[in-house]
């Protein structure tokens, strides 16, 4: 049974959902069918009890108090919805416009909604209400400013899951508009939650309502509601306790039908544990000037990405902490670049830091940061973003990187539109043609699917495809194949391999798999603890013995072959990498380094030419000569 067929057989669930409908159908027919023969008085059936007349008897003026609540229906729960609604999309504009305005206007409207949600509600209300006079207008308006703040606040929450999300990231580097990605990014993506809460505050709307009705500062006579029949009963309670039983019963009913409903809604929403609205990357600070030694690669005409000197450092508890420091590397065009390296040595941060993706709050420096001919530390706005259309990216986890509330096509498509002004039709043919050229089966139909109907090793294909379709002149591909079974990834690789083959692309592409990358890459860079401590072109790394870093040794030990005795332990690097927020002197290796000396540990090597015709960041390398004597 699916998770939707459940929900709809919950007994809560069917309950209160007959319960609002019939409110609903009487909020309808009600007026009509007994509008008027509510409001006829009958002076000598003056505050009656019950009777089999009068079910709940008669007010002060004659009228049916049963038929009185019938018709209060619909101003009532026609009151609550309108300022709930009014409150959610006040909410969610205030909660969810942040998130793709930036980091300052979030933190100011963070701030604001705090305060606004530390008034008390009712008193906030009744403030509004005196402030502007008794009245339904006001009544209304004093609900809409107290709900507000609520619906912000879960907006806010929401959003900024989005916001951080790898598929908003894309569309901002892409140069989608605002409107845009709030309309097609986070609306979609926050919807459900806020619709359940609606639901649920409805039913408090209603209780708020009356509440205000029954103090006299809501609905007003001749109109009335079901708070306004209960503050009429409760004057005559001692002649006719029956007076309050109608509107009061009302009031909880529905109240208790809503809230119950929107809970139902809300369990099933909680069960169904989407999980794809997280993420964690952002727009990043332009680059600025850093510092470090020189340990680039001279670029040559052919260089299509030059970095030198790249450090990023994220606010921590105790200060900065600088995760990646003095990376230089060189790309040239159609090269095929791979970055290895064990979890937490930087790849990720270095790449999201090349690509302009670094999470919000990183500080992004670099002596040289040049793409084709532009230098981006010099480049902001529409200017940088410009010059990324040259860069394609393959996100990690395709399930996050996708926009779970847009079909793959549009997805793509979205990319010549955006970056190219491409017509829609003609968009979401080169999309279909996109699918097809990753070997997508069926890629039509594929196109009009949404992400979670993709198999992952599918939607990977389709991550690739997206990162070509704008004719990237370079790809940065971030553990593409981390959510993957070993079979479909390797597949997933050499399709990238067989596309940049295909279109000339260069590619930077990490892996924790040393391996993967020496089939798939001319060069690996070896990352460890931030920084790049060698550059092997692959030759090298297919022949140990050319090796010449501790760390890439024993990374490549490390691997298992079909040679190896599967009874025998596999080799472990012993130690732990150093804390990004505690970094030792020297050599970020030397403290699990069997080689090191006193050097290794108080000064940090730089990254130099070696006989392997890659660089190396050691004092004492290692090479076929070093392993004979
Ligand atoms: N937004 C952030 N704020 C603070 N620290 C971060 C942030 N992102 C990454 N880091 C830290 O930076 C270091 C390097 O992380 P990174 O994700 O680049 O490693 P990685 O080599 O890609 O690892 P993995 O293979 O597990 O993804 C880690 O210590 C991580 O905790």
């Amino acid at each position: 049974m699916t998770a939707r067929a459940r929900l709809f057989r919950a007994p809560m669930t069917i309950a209160s959902l007959v319960l609002v409908c019939l409110f609903g159908i009487l909020a309808v027919v009600a007026p009509i069918l007994w509008g008027e023969e509510a409001l006829t008085a009958r002076p000598t059936e003056l505050l009656q009890g019950p009777s089999a007349e009068h079910l709940l008897g008669t007010d002060n003026l004659g009228r049916d108090l049963l038929l009185r609540t019938l018709v209060a229906t619909r101003l009532s729960l026609g009151l609550a919805v309108l300022a709930t609604l009014l409150a959610a999309v006040a909410g969610v504009l205030v909660g969810g416009l942040p998130a793709v305005l930036g980091g300052r206007v979030q933190r100011t409207f963070g701030a604001v909604i705090n305060t606004w949600l530390a008034f008390p509600v009712l008193l906030l209300a009744m403030l509004v209400a005196i402030l502007l006079g008794a009245g339904t207008t006001t009544a209304v308006l004093a609900l809409v400013l107290t709900m507000t703040p609520s619906f912000a606040r879960l907006a806010q929450t929401l959003a900024s899951r989005v916001g951080g999300s790898e598929y908003l990231a894309a569309a901002r580097m892409l140069g989608v508009s605002r409107r845009r990605q709030f309309t097609r990014y986070v609306l979609p993506n926050i919807a459900e939650p806020v619709i359940v809460n609606v639901t649920i505050s409805i039913g408090g709307g209603l209780l708020a309502l009356s509440s205000l009705s029954f103090l006299g500062v809501g609905v007003q006579p001749p109109d009335y509601d079901w708070g306004r029949l209960l503050k009429d009963g409760f004057a005559q309670v001692y002649n006719s306790p029956t007076a309050v039983i109608g509107p009061a019963v009302a009031v909880v009913l529905a109240g208790v039908a809503f809230g119950a409903l929107g809970e139902s809604l809300a369990g099933h929403l909680r069960g169904q544990d989407h999980g794809h609205t997280g993420g964690r990357r952002g727009p990043a600070p332009g680059p600025g000037p850093g510092s470090g030694p020189d340990g680039g690669q001279p670029s040559t005409p052919d260089t299509l990405l030059e970095v030198d000197g790249l450090s990023v450092a994220f606010p921590g508890e105790h200060g900065w902490v600088r995760p990646v420091r003095d990376v230089s590397l060189t790309i040239r065009a159609g090269e095929i670049v791979g970055v290895a390296g064990e979890s937490g040595s930087g790849k990720s941060v270095t790449m999201m830091a090349i690509a302009q993706l670094s999470a919000p709050g990183a500080e992004v420096a670099a002596r040289t940061l040049r793409f084709g001919d532009e230098d981006l530390t010099l480049l902001r706005g529409r200017a940088l973003r410009g010059a990324l259309t040259g860069v394609g990216v393959v996100f990690q986890d395709s399930l996050t990187a996708l926009n779970p509330a847009m079909r793959v096509g549009a997805q793509l498509a979205e990319v010549p539109r955006t970056q190219r002004g491409v017509a829609r039709r003609q968009a979401n043919r080169d999309a279909v043609a996109a699918l097809d050229a990753v070997a997508i089966p069926d890629p039509a139909r594929r196109a009009g699917q949404f992400p979670h109907e993709l198999s992952g090793g599918m939607r990977q294909r389709a991550l690739i495809a997206m990162s070509q379709i704008g004719r990237p002149s370079l790809i940065i591909a971030d553990e593409p194949t981390t959510a993957l079974d070993v079979t479909v990834a390797r597949r997933v690789m050499r399709l990238l391999r067989r596309e940049c083959d295909r279109t000339g692309a260069a590619v930077l592409v990490s892996s924790h798999d040393i391996a993967v990358l020496g089939e798939l890459c001319q060069r690996v860079l070896v990352m460890y603890a931030g920084r790049v401590v060698e550059d092997v072109p692959v030759d090298a790394l297919r022949d140990p013995a050319r090796l010449a870093h501790p760390y890439t040794r024993a990374l490549v030990a490390a691997l298992p072959d079909l040679d190896s005795d599967r009874d025998a332990p596999l080799a472990t690097i012993p130690g732990e990498p150093p804390d990004p927020a505690d970094p030792a002197p020297g050599c970020g290796f030397a403290a699990r380094c069997a080689l090191a000396t006193d050097r290794c540990r108080a000064e940090v090597p730089e990254l130099t030419g070696h006989r392997h015709g890659g660089r190396v960041a050691c004092w004492h390398p290692q090479d076929r000569e070093v392993v004979r004597s």
